[in-house]
């Protein structure tokens, strides 16, 4: 039952009782704290009771190890997600209880390479609780979590259209003329500047955005958030929705409560826009010289509106806040160990002498370092908890058994920085580890532990084309621009301040400055 329908009941019951109180025949003048004092009592017990069930020997999880205090509600869970270091606190709970670690009444991680099978379509394990619409919304998809794995296959095969080869090469003359308006805007912002500095993850965040808004309605929306800044504030709007729905939907009945309330704001305003955004779109005569992702969505008539609304902000969402924080982040290491800049722009220009030349893919997924560069900004960078439940009659992960209902998910980062999967270093970016003579014989650098696209049938559907942003990006900006932190930058209170609840949320800015490399063009230069 949903949480919200579980409170009306509630105090549909606190009212039946008040007034059986009040005109029954032994009528008490206390009867409003009667009431209160018989709710309290019942509340009271069915907490007890439910608590002394989920830490006794008779629940199904009773012998996952793990912090007791967990073990009693989700709560725990949610709070721990949300302030954003999670994937470090599960880290040090793993090196403590083992791989199987039980983090909530019937929510467990598992830290080892096995766990990878929770996303395979063999598991059939549906995504969980936590990815559902609150609010009682009509739509089928809530960051893709469909009904079922039928209707889930038939969405994907209709957004697909647009991430084959010939989908995606349509988009590459906007991502290189989205790429130069980011020059420019970073050159604008920084001669704007008070001090002549500028935040560069600010810049990626409106680039992406800006080129979102063309993949998805092929500009329609006029969102220029490069050249017009963000007053609607739909970056961290956005950014909060995931947050909400990352730990407080780990307790599915709060975020239905939650949905009712000005802290639900962000999930109603993300929605909302998505709204306005698909109603502009299907308003506009004249399409763009390229098919944008509603034109496949909208291709045979039979998606709802209520989907098409869902599935703008799916990839609104989806599209921008991983690719530009992941190149916020290389950029981020790029610069605070500049021979890595210096490497990397050496290995892009004996690529492409011309830093105003046309950047082919071909080309540029060939180079080794640029490559290492974006492995280790996806490791370090992509620390997630994707929970999914365990179907009937339950699951084998490593030979272990896991009953049905239990919701469980892979410990992505305890994976990422395993020495076991990176070595030596695995704490550290160093992108020489993914070169054939990596850091040395002793070199580990296991791809397949690499879950930052996820696995599986619901894994990232647009991870062709997320390589190729970065690829691009990343060569264009060493090509054209020297980037350094600003003297005030403090690296190490940035690398702590990176907290992750689905969406990364930096603490700190990453201000730097930037200068244009001689002979490099940028206004108005296009291929
Ligand atoms: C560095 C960039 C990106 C990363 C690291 C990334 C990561 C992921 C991950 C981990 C998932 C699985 C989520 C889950 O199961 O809860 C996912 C799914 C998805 N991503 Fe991405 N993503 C990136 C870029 C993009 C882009 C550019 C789009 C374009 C719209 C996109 C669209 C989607 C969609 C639609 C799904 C749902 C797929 C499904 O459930 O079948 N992503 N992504």
């Amino acid at each position: 039952m949903a949480g919200d329908t579980a409170a009306a009941l509630y105090l549909l019951a606190f009212g039946g009782l008040y007034t059986a109180l009040r005109y029954s025949a032994t009528f008490s003048p206390h009867v409003v704290s009667t009431s209160l004092g018989l709710t309290c009592a019942y509340t009271l017990c069915a907490c007890a009771t439910t608590a002394a069930y989920r830490l006794s020997p008779w629940h199904p999880l009773a012998d996952m190890p793990g912090p007791r205090a967990w073990h009693l509600s989700s709560l725990w869970f949610s709070y721990v997600s949300y302030k954003g270091r999670r994937h470090l606190i599960l880290d040090a709970l793993h090196a403590q209880y083992g791989p199987f670690l039980r983090v909530g009444p019937d929510t467990i991680s598992v830290n080892s390479p096995g766990a990878q099978h929770i996303y395979s379509g063999a598991a059939h394990m549906p995504k969980s609780e936590s990815y559902r619409a609150p609010g009682h919304k009509r739509q089928v998809a809530m960051f893709f979590k469909q009904p079922s794995e039928r209707l889930h296959t038939e969405r994907k095969r209709v957004w697909s259209g647009l991430f084959t080869k010939d989908g995606v090469s349509q988009l590459l003359p906007v991502l290189e003329k989205r790429t130069y308006d980011l020059l420019q805007c970073m050159e604008r912002r920084q001669a704007e500047s008070p001090d002549g500095s500028i935040d560069l993850t600010e810049c990626f965040y409106h680039w992406s955005y800006d080129f979102m808004g063309d993949m998805v309605f092929g500009g329609a929306n006029k969102l220029e958030l490069m050249k017009n800044g963000d007053p609607q504030n739909l970056i961290m709007g956005g950014k909060m929705a995931i947050v909400i729905v990352d730990s407080i939907g780990q307790t599915p009945w709060l975020m239905d409560l939650i949905w009712h309330l000005p802290v639900g704001g962000a999930v109603h305003r993300m929605l909302l826009l998505g709204a306005q955004m698909v109603h502009t779109r299907l308003q506009v005569k004249e399409q763009a010289p390229y098919r944008d992702l509603m034109s496949y969505l909208t291709a045979d008539g039979k998606i709802h509106v209520d989907d098409l609304e869902l599935d703008a902000v799916i990839a609104i969402l989806g599209g921008s806040d991983n690719t530009s924080i992941t190149m916020a982040l290389a950029v981020f290491f790029l610069t605070t160990e500049p021979r890595y800049y210096e490497q990397l722009r050496a290995e892009v220009a004996a690529a492409f002498p011309d830093p105003n030349a046309p950047l082919e893919h071909d080309t540029l997924q060939q180079l080794p370092l640029l490559e290492g560069v974006v492995m280790e900004a996806l490791r370090l960078g992509s620390p997630y908890f994707l929970p999914r439940v365990v179907p009937a009659p339950g699951a084998h992960i490593d030979g272990r058994f896991i009953p049905p209902g239990t919701v469980v998910a892979l410990a992505a980062y305890s994976q990422q920085t395993d020495p076991a999967n990176f070595y030596p270093d695995p704490l550290s970016f160093r992108p020489e580890r993914w070169l054939p003579h990596g850091l040395g014989p002793e070199t580990r650098a296991n791809k397949a532990a690499i879950a930052s696209f996820s696995f599986g049938p619901h894994a990232c559907i647009a991870k062709a084309l997320a390589y190729q942003e970065m690829r691009y990006v990343l060569a264009r900006l060493v090509l054209t621009m020297d980037i350094s932190p600003v003297v005030a930058f403090d690296a190490r209170a940035f690398r702590e301040g990176i907290l992750n609840m689905r969406t990364t949320v930096l603490e700190e800015h990453l201000m730097v400055r930037v200068h244009r490399r001689p002979g490099v063009r940028i206004e108005g230069f296009l291929h």
